[in-house]
């Protein structure tokens, strides 16, 4: 579905290095890291928005610059900014944008505009942020794409709606031959859908991984201050410490659970766990 091989790009402050992964179809993949890390910089390189300096990008594997065309044809794109008319209203803005698409449905358009409680007449300008995500997913989900690519969909959306385009993305990867790539910032979203968790800090790719090994592989020790001595300590890969006690995460548990047995509490950390620590032991 998207194969993404050693690509850079650098600006003036901000290098992406060697980025490297790949989605297979059928799968829900989030993209996940602290601001600035490169999430949205990926998204526009896979997107053909900026050029990259180096490496290759494949979707249906085809390449994504000579072949743009057709691959966009068959993606749902969410970006995380409005770049629609504001002064046109739903119904116009739909008007302009689904004939550059071969297989829309018009049906499955009304149908969300429906479900989300959007007025076609309404003004772009006099929609909530909210509302502007739904009229932006309405569109993504109108034309049969096979790949559903989103930058941040759910930020800035109330509990119940966020539920509800969970819910919506956990029906279309029922079919099997499709996929979803989204970066998020909110990780229990990425708990409760994703079968894939690739993580990016400082444009470099930490791990991509799936899901269930992720939170397999990482747990979270906790114990009391003199415990921690340099042996101890190596196995973390960072480490929160006070004068009562300290928690870290640490890839090897059983090296520590050997030394230290029932003097420590292991723990299953959350993903939001994981990634404040490994971005804090960089
Ligand atoms: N056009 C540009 N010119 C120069 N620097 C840029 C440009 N676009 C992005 N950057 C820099 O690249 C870095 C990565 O930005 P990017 O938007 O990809 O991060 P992000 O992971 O999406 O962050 P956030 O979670 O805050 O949205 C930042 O330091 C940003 O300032």
């Amino acid at each position: 579905m998207l194969q993404v091989e050693n690509l850079s790009k650098s600006f003036k402050n901000f290098n992406l290095d060697n980025v490297s992964f790949h989605l297979e179809p059928g799968y829900i993949m989030g993209f996940i890291g602290p601001n600035g890390a490169g999430k949205t910089t990926t998204i526009k390189l896979i997107m053909n928005l900026l050029k990259k300096d180096e490496g290759k990008i494949k979707i249906f594997g085809k390449d994504n610059v000579q072949q743009e065309k057709e691959i966009k044809d068959r993606i749902g794109f969410v970006y995380d900014s409005s770049y629609f008319y504001e002064d046109l209203s739903i119904k116009q803005m739909k008007d302009i944008i689904s004939p550059f698409y071969s297989h829309w449905v018009e049906d499955t358009f009304q149908k969300y505009l429906k479900r989300f409680d959007l007025d076609p007449k309404q003004k772009i300008k006099k929609l909530s942020k909210g509302m502007k995500m739904k009229f932006s997913l309405s569109l993504a989900l109108s034309h049969q794409a096979e790949l559903i690519i989103m930058d941040e969909p759910t930020s800035g959306l109330d509990p119940v709606f966020r539920r509800e385009i969970l819910d919506i993305l956990y029906d279309i990867i029922q079919d099997e031959n499709k996929s979803i790539f989204f970066s998020t910032h909110i990780t229990t979203d990425l708990e409760k859908i994703a079968d894939y968790i690739t993580f990016i800090n400082k444009g470099r790719i930490i791990f991509s991984k799936s899901k269930d090994e992720i939170l397999e592989s990482f747990k979270i020790v906790k114990g009391a201050p003199h415990l921690l001595d340099a042996s101890i300590r190596k196995n973390f890969i960072s480490l929160r410490e006070t004068k009562v006690g300290f928690e870290g995460l640490t890839e090897s548990p059983r090296i520590i659970q050997n030394t230290l047995k029932d003097k420590v509490i292991i723990e299953k950390p959350s993903l939001e766990d994981i990634m404040v620590y490994m971005v804090r032991g960089e």
